[in-house]
């Protein structure tokens, strides 16, 4: 089945709104690739500023987090009914930066992914191992209780829907990527994991990333792979020429 291939950036906390909309403009047209999404993660203040940009153009824009609830007393905290009301349409949910340094679980990771399709945003579910528990031999094991613990009580429309990006911990902003072949042997398992939760069919419309030091250089490589269907870039989609090759290399 043919998978629409999606480059997401993640620009974790960098960028002010002036960088963020100098930035849209020279990647509009460039990374407006057919055939290919481009996505753009970005901080929250900058979110109303690129939307806005982004009318009439193919690239979607992205938060990188969203609170459970829809409104509350949850001081510092964005909620789905926020982010939705500003055209938002994707949100990166459980990065391993959030589960390692703001303590997210899996279980509050689900809530956030539930959340999400709750306000009609897309999210992208981020699993993946640390160095020490690809060293045990546990990377698959990480992975399958990561992707069943983000996707509990989901339909299959919603699981189809979802975008899963597998980044092992160890190659974020290390420089050390996966190579292409070890990407795709786990990211093939990921997809069983989605069957035997749901069913092929299920499995096979399911898109799945690889995040972990993508380049230009080695995107292509990575897309060459039969599972691999995008990549979720930090470091190499904060320059514009980079993330204009990076959607292109994934054509
Ligand atoms: O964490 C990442 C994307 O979410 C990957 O970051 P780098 O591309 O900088 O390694």
């Amino acid at each position: 089945m043919a998978r629409t291939p999606i480059i997401a950036g993640n620009w974790k906390m960098f960028k002010t709104v002036s960088e963020a909309v100098s930035f849209f403009n020279e990647v509009k047209g460039g990374a407006e690739v057919d055939g290919v999404e481009s996505v753009i993660c970005a901080p929250f203040t900058n979110l109303p500023a690129l939307v806005e940009a982004a009318k009439g153009t193919k690239i979607a824009i992205g938060a990188q987090n969203l609170h459970f609830e829809d409104n509350g007393a949850y001081t510092g905290e964005i909620s789905g009914v926020m982010l939705a009301d500003l055209g938002v349409k994707y949100v990166i949910v459980g990065h391993s930066e959030r589960r390692a340094y703001f303590g997210e679980t899996d279980e509050i990771v689900n809530k956030k992914v539930v959340a999400a399709f709750k306000h009609g945003l897309t999210p992208i579910l981020c699993v993946g191992e640390k160095l020490e528990e690809r060293e045990a031999g546990e990377t698959k094991n990480v992975c399958k209780v990561q992707t069943e613990g983000g996707l509990k009580g989901l339909s299959a429309e919603q699981a189809a829907k979802t975008v899963i990006a597998y980044e092992p911990i160890w190659a974020i902003g290390t420089g050390k990527s996966s190579t292409a072949g070890d990407a795709e042997d786990v990211i093939a398992y990921i997809r069983e994991v989605v069957a035997s939760l749901y069913d092929q069919a299920t499995a096979d419309a399911v898109r799945i990333q690889y995040g972990g030091s993508v380049k230009p250089a080695n995107v292509q490589e990575y897309m060459g792979q039969a599972n691999i269907d995008g990549a979720l870039v930090g470091g190499a989609s904060l320059e514009p020429a980079s993330y204009i090759a990076l959607v292109e290399g994934a054509k």
